[in-house]
């Protein structure tokens, strides 16, 4: 058996491992210690790509902290909250207007020390215009529901409001081609995980470089998430795809979900205290004749490793429209190769 581990955070842990196997059986507790979270070191300092060094005088600048203004929608939903909390750490202007029908007491949600105004949904196309006229440079980040994809997405177009969008579903051809349409600043991707992005560029480059590598090769996906997730990984969906274009034949609904807690922990190896976040993701692909077998895995526990990517994108997507960039719509990938990823 030849196996290769990565521990990709603290938070987390991937697992790539190559050994004979011949079935997408029960998991034994996965080979690979998913630790318990711990809190990501904060950035005290901008990334290189803002440091200003002064080479003249052989001393470096103090680096310009890139602090803008960011309205996360919807900071009702888990996603949103770490990201809002993410985006106070990393010093951002956390705008303190969210939407979501969620009920909340008084109509406000505490989060840090800040008190964020939730509105209906309803209002958003109201009330955005005089946010953005509040806080110039605004950029909205998109943490909702598969369904509010791709209205939300035509609103922020309207509006000429760059956006990251985190948020997984809705019609995603149709997401883009609005977005490319409406010429606006943003990043869209399924997946903010550093390391996790990382994996599915080296995915991309194996998918380019060698079509047809995994040519009748029979694929076996399972995923899972917490019981509330509404749709299909859409990570999965985007790593499915660099197999189908390795020549290997899956159709996306054969992806095996797995919402049940029970089953989360006795057959997956979900730890318990994070059967309300985690993003557990099996790929196993068996030769024709049963001989040759690779298993892929990527383990997430907790949201933190998402909502620090996160925080990055809409730094990313700043530099860019402050520099005034000709590409304008980006995904995480390019958010990593230009080095953007704390
Ligand atoms: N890109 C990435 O790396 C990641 C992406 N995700 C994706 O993010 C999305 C959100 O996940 P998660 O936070 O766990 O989900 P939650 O269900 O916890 O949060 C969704 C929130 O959106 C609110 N909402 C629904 N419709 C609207 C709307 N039209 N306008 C504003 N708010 C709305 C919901 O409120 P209400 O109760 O009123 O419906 C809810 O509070 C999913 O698509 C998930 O797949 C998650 C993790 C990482
Ligand atoms: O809903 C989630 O939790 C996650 N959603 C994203 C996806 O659908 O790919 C990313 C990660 O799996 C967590």
């Amino acid at each position: 058996m030849l196996s290769a581990t990565i521990a990709a955070h603290p938070a987390a842990a991937a697992a790539i491992t190559l050994r004979q196997r011949h079935s997408l059986r029960p998991r034994q507790p996965l080979r690979v210690p998913i630790g318990a979270a711990a809190p990501r070191r904060r950035m005290e300092t901008a990334r290189p790509s803002v440091v200003k060094a002064v080479a003249s005088q052989g001393v470096p600048a103090v680096p310009p902290k890139l602090s803008f203004p960011i309205l996360v929608n919807s900071c009702t939903g888990k996603m949103g909250k770490a990201v809002a909390e993410a985006a106070v750490s990393a010093g951002l202007q956390l705008v303190p207007v969210s939407f979501s029908a969620t009920e909340v007491p008084d109509g406000k949600l505490k989060i840090c020390d800040r008190e964020i105004r939730i509105h209906d949904p309803s209002e958003s196309e109201k009330i955005l215009p005089s946010i953005m006229e509040e806080y110039p440079d605004l950029i909205v980040v998109d943490y909702t529901v598969p369904d509010a994809v791709n209205a939300n997405a035509e609103l922020y177009c309207k509006l000429g409001l760059p956006v990251v969008m985190g948020t997984t579903g809705g019609n995603r051809q149709l997401l883009h081609k609005t977005v490319q349409d409406a010429n606006i600043y943003a990043v869209i991707s399924p997946q903010m995980g550093k390391q996790v992005v990382a994996f599915l560029a080296a995915m991309e480059i194996m998918a380019g470089q060698f079509p047809d590598a995994f040519s009748g090769y029979k694929l076996e996906v399972m995923e899972s998430h917490q019981a509330t997730k509404l749709d299909v990984s859409g990570t999965a969906k985007a790593v499915i795809s660099c197999f189908q274009k390795l020549g290997v034949s899956f159709d996306m609904d054969e992806v095996k979900l797995v919402r049940d807690p029970e089953e989360q922990v006795n057959v997956v190896g979900v730890p318990e205290e994070h059967l309300e976040g985690h993003a557990f993701h099996m790929y196993h692909l068996t030769s024709p004749d049963g001989t040759v077998s690779f298993e892929f895995q990527h383990n997430v526990c907790g949201r933190s490793i998402y909502a620090e990517g996160t925080v990055d994108a809409a730094m990313f997507l700043y530099t860019k429209i402050q520099s005034g960039a000709g590409k304008k719509l980006y995904d995480m990938i390019d958010v990593l190769r230009e080095g953007n990823m704390r």
